[in-house]
């Protein structure tokens, strides 16, 4: 049985083996699937048209920023959510439209403020007093007027893990949603902004609707607020954070958590902006791997695999489990309950713990759910090189970014003279 027809959700539609692909690309090996993200990006897009909403949707590049696939989206027509100068130079360099980029962060810098403006994006989403005197300052040295949207934090609890919740008020992103009339009052009166919107990304990997809608309701009553003080607002960005299947979870998909917002909106003659990255990209990914040994210590059974947390390292870091599954059922072992692991010298280098796998030596694994905050968020700890990243298009697949090279780790560095 092949890794295609044991994936429940039909979530790769392509009749390609993914044992071939780790044949001709090596191991490990990021394989996304273009059908997948097309259907993701196209779910929202199509919700937001049948809901009849002006809207932007702004792919967060963090979750997955290989110029193949912002290429992709940008195609699609979407636009981008950057959180640096780099993921900006990227857009632009994948055919971004940059009237079509969103660029948040609490710690932009002079020079990236400057490159956003010279690019001419559609909104700095700010995060502080102390940013807007910052894109004031550049934009009048350009001679010209920074679109601005102010991120306020409506204090929703997004029941998320700590590490990706955002919109508590004792995270650092955004500003206390009760200071927003006093700081969009200063900021109406700088000549080089130019007041455009309101932003809120509460978390992300969230799996109910409530947090979301909650976070809406403060968010629309401050619109109005900011209204009846004469600041009218052109765009609501309503951030990302649509969590997605690893384990059994079951989030509104993008059309229901259109839908839900949507009825909050009715009736307001108001552009929405969305922000998704995770529930475009994650479930359109895998990571391939291969079992290196098998080993016993007392009684644990350990996989030692060739991919390790340098290359994935959500499961280190928030304790994340994604799905591990044999790509080819092998006929000559039965199953074991394994931790599987990589090369780095660390105890928390893990993929998995405690999986059932029937697997020797030399077979390949296939980590799911894997194409957001996977590569992105990979390392060369341990002076391990990056992998290749791929994607499957039917029956073709191209090379979206080459395997890393002993020789790559070593470029720019230089021993003492
Ligand atoms: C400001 C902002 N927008 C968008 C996103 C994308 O979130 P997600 O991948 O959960 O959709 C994030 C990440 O949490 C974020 O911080
Ligand atoms: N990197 C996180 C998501 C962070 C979202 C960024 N604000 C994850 O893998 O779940």
């Amino acid at each position: 049985m092949d890794f295609f027809q044991r994936q429940q959700q039909h979530l790769f539609a392509e009749q390609c083996q993914v044992a071939d692909l780790a044949r001709q690309y090596g191991t490990p090996l990021y394989v996304y699937s273009k059908a997948t993200i097309e259907r993701h990006y196209r779910a929202f897009a199509d919700a937001n048209k049948t809901a009849g909403l002006e809207h932007l949707i702004c792919y967060a590049v963090k979750a997955s920023s290989n110029l193949g696939i912002l290429n992709l989206l940008a195609r699609l027509g979407s636009g981008f959510d950057i959180v640096s100068g780099g993921e900006l130079a990227r857009v632009l360099k994948a055919g971004g439209d940059a009237s079509k980029v969103v660029f948040s962060g609490v710690g932009k810098t002079s020079e990236e403020i400057r490159y956003a403006l010279q690019a001419g994006i559609h909104c700095f989403n700010v995060e502080s007093e102390a940013e807007i005197a910052r894109i004031h300052a550049v934009a009048e040295a350009m001679q010209t007027k920074a679109p601005i949207s102010l991120r306020v934090n409506p204090d929703v609890d997004a029941g998320t893990h700590p590490y990706i919740s955002t919109g508590l008020k004792d995270n650092k992103f955004g500003v206390p949603i009760s200071e927003a009339l006093r700081i969009y009052q200063l900021a109406a009166q700088l000549p080089y902004l130019d007041i455009q919107g309101v932003d809120c990304h509460i978390g992300s990997q969230l799996t109910e609707i409530q947090p979301f809608l909650d976070a809406l309701d403060r968010v629309l009553m401050l619109v109005d607020h900011l209204a009846e003080h004469g600041i009218v607002l052109s765009h609501i960005d309503v951030g990302g954070g649509l969590g997605v299947d690893y384990q059994g979870e079951q989030p509104p998909n993008p059309t229901e958590y259109v839908a839900a917002l949507a009825t909050k909106l009715q009736g307001r003659d108001i552009k929405v902006v969305y922000e998704p990255g995770r529930a475009i990209m994650a479930n359109a990914g895998i990571l391939v791997t291969e079992v290196e040994f098998l080993k016993t210590n007392e009684d644990k059974h350990f996989a030692i695999v060739d991919a390790a947390m340098n290359d994935l390292i959500r499961p280190a870091l928030y304790q994340a489990w994604q799905e591990i599954i044999e790509v080819e059922r092998n006929p000559h072992t039965s199953a074991q309950v394994y931790d599987v692991v990589g090369p780095v010298c660390e105890t928390g280098d893990f993929l998995g713990k405690d999986r059932s796998l029937a697997i020797v030596a030399g077979d390949l694994l296939a980590v799911r759910s894997a194409g957001a905050y996977g590569f992105t968020m990979s390392s060369n700890y341990n002076s391990r090189p990056r992998a290749a990243e791929v994607m499957v298009d039917g029956a073709q697949s191209y090379v979206i970014r080459e395997r890393e090279t002993f020789d790559d780790l070593i470029k720019g560095e230089h021993c003492l003279p």
